[in-house]
């Protein structure tokens, strides 16, 4: 037998890195689909009448089915039990699936209070419940393929350039966050508000092109190992599950994941927003800072992930990238500082600690936990940090209604103020809408006296009593009914709508500026949270440093074996 036989595929460079982006292409499209609706918060408010906590429990929805039916260890078992290429194939096309419903969710006309009760939850929204659904689904699909291509990355480079194959495999799924970031919102604003979900679908459809290449590839690696002596994969054991959780240091790595994890997931769903509500950034270029934070991360997650490969501190690494999680969040939540040009040096330093964490971190575990049990392993550090996923986000949305309490029913308030002024102008001026043309006007009206207001005005808000906030109302109504009656119609019934939009526009918004409605959510809380999480990072990534010592896990120790 010659030797170019012998070899194992994985002993070619070309081959294994081949392996390596294939893998990553679902993880692009899983990871644009994540955020891409992020962007999109203050429309859905102002189009659809969502609150935060609607948009909480919408983010939250992510982890259902992996904390609540346990998803993520039943993927772990099945990845076990299955191997990759099934398992990758199967929650490349969940995604899918998931993205479908979502997409469904949001395009559906529900009645404006129809609302479903669920336990736990409480009163929800049937179109969130929906689109949560879809967005559970989806969920389900993106872990379970995490976990399926981190083993595969540990398959192919195991011994090799293990950290720095995981930090480009990240790049490349956080390229697709940091394009939902950027592009989301100008997608919504040029096009509709679901535009970013259509785009989700044709990304994801790419990625399942290239899983099933990456098939091709996984049989000619088997096939080049049939006549090798390689460590054979044993089969799931439950008592795999319980070896792995007895082990303090696996511990130690879960916890800071979930703890880090929470500080910058979460952040990135509410980012957006926040550099509008806080920094006053446009709302069609405000997503570009937050998208820094997955684009540094492109770059530095596979230098640091090459720097551990070769130098080790591990361990040290982890601590670094906590304490810079700290001071970004602490930056972010003193009140006074409110230029966007230190937020975004901000958001770039998130990303340095962004990438040095996960760098040094997920390599780390096949060094505490033996190969054959990584996938379940993985699995399970994911159920723990799903758990984070799902509470953090929650939180936030109910944080920021309840240290906002008037925001979210003022936002209402100008929706269906624009809604009775349109119904008054179109009948006082003889011209018909059908109900879809009405609801895209609305729409697009409400966001754009929201925004405008966000974004130019400087009153110290006001709050009102309900009856007051009826008076703003018939102010509002009055004032555009009086504008509305100079108003001479045009030929072009498009030219008329926009004339009207325009008065409406202009009319609301005097009246909210004079009233000093408060429209702008005030993220103080919610940032201090993400503080707090910083601060838990670091104990636990000092723990682990510990832990690393006395058991010598080798986590400070060079991966590529000289
Ligand atoms: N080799 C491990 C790669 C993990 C990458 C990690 N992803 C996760 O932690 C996922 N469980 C959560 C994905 C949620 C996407 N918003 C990462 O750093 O992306």
């Amino acid at each position: 037998m010659t030797e170019t036989i012998k070899r194992s595929l994985r002993e070619s460079p070309k081959a294994r890195w081949t392996a390596m982006v294939l893998v990553s292409l679902s993880a692009f499209g899983a990871y644009y689909f994540n955020y891409a609706l992020s962007p999109v918060k203050p429309m859905l408010e102002s189009a659809l009448g969502w609150t935060s906590s609607d948009f909480g429990t919408y983010t939250s929805s992510y982890a259902w089915f992996n904390v609540y039916f346990f998803m993520l260890i039943f993927s772990g078992i099945i990845l076990d039990k299955l191997g990759i290429r099934l398992t990758g194939l199967s929650s490349a096309l969940l995604m899918l699936i998931g993205t479908g419903i979502n997409y469904w969710a949001v395009v559906t006309d529900f009645p404006d209070a129809a609302q479903v009760a669920l336990p736990l939850i409480g009163e929800i929204k049937t179109q969130v419940l929906y689109s949560s659904l879809g967005f559970a689904l989806f969920g389900v699909g993106t872990e379970a393929s995490g976990i399926t291509l981190t083993k595969a990355i540990v398959r192919w480079f195991k011994g090799k350039e293990l950290a720095l194959a995981m930090g480009l495999q990240m790049s490349i799924a956080r390229m697709g966050t940091a394009l939902a970031l950027a592009v989301a919102l100008p997608l919504a604003i040029n096009f509709h508000y679901s535009s970013p979900i259509l785009w989700a679908f044709v990304l994801m459809f790419i990625g399942v092109i290239a899983f099933v290449m990456y098939i091709f590839l996984d049989l000619k690696l088997e096939k080049s190992e049939k006549e090798i002596e390689v460590d054979e994969e044993e089969p799931f054991r439950l008592r795999d599950i319980l070896s792995i959780i007895k082990n303090r240091g696996f511990w130690y790595i879960a916890i800071l994941c979930v703890l880090f994890y929470s500080a910058v997931f979460p952040f990135l769903y509410y980012a957006t927003d926040f550099m509008i509500n806080k920094y006053r950034v446009a709302p069609g270029v405000a997503g570009i800072i937050p998208s820094l934070l997955p684009f540094g991360t492109i770059f530095l997650t596979p230098l640091f992930g090459g720097i551990y490969d070769k130098k080790g501190k591990g361990a040290t690494i982890m601590i670094i990238g906590a304490l810079l999680l700290i001071l970004v969040h602490g930056v972010l939540a003193i009140p006074f500082l409110d230029n966007w040009i230190l937020a975004s040096a901000m958001v770039v330093v998130l990303g340095i600690a962004f990438s040095l964490v996960p760098s040094a971190m997920w390599p780390a575990v096949p060094k505490i936990i033996p190969e054959k049990r990584l996938g379940t392993a993985y699995a399970v550090i994911f159920w723990i940090q799903n758990i984070g996923l799902m509470l953090v986000p929650l939180l936030l949305g109910i944080v920021l209604d309840a240290t906002n309490p008037s925001v979210a029913t003022n936002k209402a308030l100008i929706r269906s103020s624009v809604e009775q002024s349109y119904s008054t102008l179109l009948a006082q001026n003889n011209i018909t809408v059908d109900a879809d043309e009405m609801k895209r006007a609305v729409e697009t009206t409400t966001t754009t006296v929201v925004d405008s207001v966000v974004k130019t005005s400087f009153y110290k808000e006001i709050e009102h009593s309900a009856a007051e906030k009826e008076d703003v109302k018939n102010e509002i109504l009055k004032q555009v009914a009086t504008a509305g009656g100079a108003f001479e119609t045009d030929e072009d019934k498009s030219t008329s709508i926009n004339k009207i939009q325009q008065i409406i526009t202009e009319q609301t918004y005097q009246v909210i500026e004079k009233n000093k409605l408060n429209i702008r959510y005030n993220y103080q809380a919610d940032i201090l949270i993400f503080a707090m999480l910083g601060v838990l990072s670091l104990i636990f990534a000092f723990l682990l440093k510990r832990e690393d010592r006395k058991k010598g896990y080798g986590l400070e120790l060079p991966n590529i074996k000289e």
